[in-house]
């Protein structure tokens, strides 16, 4: 995947708007999430987040940050229920962290930052691809879970043994039969809200779901992602670290809760 944009100080966040107009539009993400602020919403429905393992299908350093692909030619991995209307599949996950503990996250909570965010990402299936699905303002639902520094997480432990033969851009490993279920915290109440892609193309085609439960992730883990590299092999190497959008203005919208 090529792209000039990035994280630093020459094509980073703030350069964005240059190729990318819609950096400042109506509906971007990340933002802070305020509880106080938020509303509960009854109408809410429970998420219902059913994968096959079989469907993971490697996994990508994509040159912003890594991916673990899905299979998504058939509803074998959706999301349904939560905030969504219809049968959303899931694409693939990927993470944004920091080069510290004290930030990575791309959503924060009462301005506090987490070390690192996973992001599952999924498009709707009233379109016929996800290509299609990407620029369409109901098209995709992203589930984000905060990373907290604690005990060693040994259910990510699978993703982060596959890292060390992808540190460079373009670099790709087989990873199959891997349910993401299992990283995901105990529970699974949400804020909702209608935002964008935190990466250009900036699309503003995300439904939001950000889980309030974080799940651990420790000092020693969180080293493993900071060995990855944003460059090519043979390149100049640059750590990659901080690949994340801080939050942006919130434009009148309203987060809901789905627990009181
Ligand atoms: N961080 S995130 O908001 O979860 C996120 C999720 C997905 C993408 C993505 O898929 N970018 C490629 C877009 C595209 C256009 N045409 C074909 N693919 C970017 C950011
Ligand atoms: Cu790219
Ligand atoms: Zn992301």
């Amino acid at each position: 995947m090529s792209h000039g944009w990035g994280y630093g100080p020459t094509n980073g966040p703030d350069k964005w708007i240059e190729s990318y107009p819609v950096a400042d539009g109506p509906r971007q993400s990340p933002i802070n999430i305020v509880p106080k602020e938020t509303q509960y919403d009854s109408s809410l429905k429970a998420l219902k987040l059913r994968y096959n393992p079989s469907d993971a299908n490697g996994l990508l350093n994509n040159g912003h940050s890594f991916q673990v692909d899905f299979v998504d030619d058939t509803d074998s991995s959706t999301l349904t229920g939560g905030p969504i209307t219809g049968t959303y599949r899931l694409r693939q996950f990927h993470f944004h962290w920091g080069a510290s503990d004290d930030r990575g996250s791309e959503h924060t909570v009462n301005g506090i930052n987490f070390p690192c965010e996973l992001h599952l990402v999924h498009w709707n299936t009233k379109y016929p691809s996800f290509g299609e699905a990407v620029d369409k303002p109901d098209g995709l639902a992203v589930v984000g879970v905060f990373l907290k520094i604690g005990a060693a997480n040994p259910r990510l432990q699978k993703v982060l043994d596959a890292l060390d033969v992808v540190t460079t851009k373009g670099k790709q490993t087989s990873f199959s039969n891997f349910d993401p279920k299992t990283i995901l915290p105990g529970s699974l109440d949400y804020w909702t809200y209608e935002g964008s892609l935190t990466t250009p193309p900036l699309l503003e085609s995300v439904t939001w779901i950000v889980l309030k439960e974080p799940i651990s992730v420790s000092p020693a883990q969180m080293a493993l992602f900071r060995k990855l590299l944003f460059t090519k092999e043979g390149e100049a190497e640059c750590c990659m670290v901080n690949n994340y959008r801080p939050p942006q203005p919130i434009k009148g919208r309203q987060v809901r809760a789905s627990f009181k």
